[in-house]
């Protein structure tokens, strides 16, 4: 799945974390987003490529690895969700705030959970991350004031559609007569009864009326319980 251009990776993070550099340098920080994106480098690789920088004793090169951590939380979708959200990632944060020295890096790192948690609110399957901020307070970390918008992530990109030969819902096979459909939020493929609703999808940029599953329609349409 994932061809492996680490070595193209790593130039570009060497060079967007360079202590020679004044300021983030976003136009490379959207490069190395990218190579995550397009599958050119695995996420968990880059990742903890990412987290090694991180506790770099050169304060510039620790601030730019975090300005590259918080560009791909936010453009890079699930892909990159699935590895900070896990509880794994979130020690390993905790961690580094044990070992850098840096104030302005604790800061930033604070920052980062704070708003992924606030990101992640609706998402059960990244509880660690609300779970990280509540242990945190209690050991008497201060976090700094929210501020939503470092919270408004990208678009999350819309899933493959799936193949199969019978309805992912009612498991009626697929024939001339019965044709195959897909739900636009979840990918996978049903018959025509079972996919009979359409809504839009604005959490992947999807503005138009699409086909969607039933199970997906009660999801997107249901107000979401806080
Ligand atoms: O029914 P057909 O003409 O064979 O083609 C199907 C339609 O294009 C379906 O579109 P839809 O989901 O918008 O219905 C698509 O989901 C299926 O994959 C196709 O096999
Ligand atoms: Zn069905
Ligand atoms: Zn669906």
């Amino acid at each position: 799945m994932f061809r492996s251009n680490s070595s193209q990776f790593d130039k570009l993070l060497d060079k967007a974390t360079s202590n020679l550099k004044l300021e983030p340098d976003w136009p490379l920080i959207l490069q190395i987003c990218d190579l995550i994106r397009q599958g050119d480098v695995q996420p968990k690789y880059a990742l903890a490529s990412i987290k090694k920088k991180m506790t770099n004793s050169n304060p510039h090169v620790a601030m730019f690895s975090l300005n590259v951590l918080e560009s791909c939380v936010k453009n890079c979708g699930s892909l990159v969700h699935d590895e900070i959200g896990t509880k794994n990632f979130m020690e390993q944060l905790k961690d580094t705030m044990k070992i850098t020295t840096h104030e302005n890096v604790k800061t930033k790192i604070l920052e980062l959970i704070q708003a992924w948690a606030y990101a992640f609110r609706n998402t059960p399957k990244y509880r660690s991350v609300q779970d990280t901020v509540n242990i945190m307070k209690t050991e008497g970390y201060k976090f700094p004031a929210l501020k939503e918008s470092d919270a408004m992530f990208s678009a999350d990109t819309a899933p493959e559609w799936a193949d199969g030969d019978c309805c992912h819902r009612c498991r009626v096979v697929f024939s001339i007569m019965q044709r195959k459909h897909h739900c636009r939020a979840c990918g996978q493929v049903f018959c025509s009864q079972c996919t009979n609703k359409t809504c839009t999808l604005p959490k992947f940029g999807i503005e138009k009326e699409v086909r969607v599953c039933e199970a997906c329609f009660e999801k997107v349409t249901k107000p979401t319980t806080s």
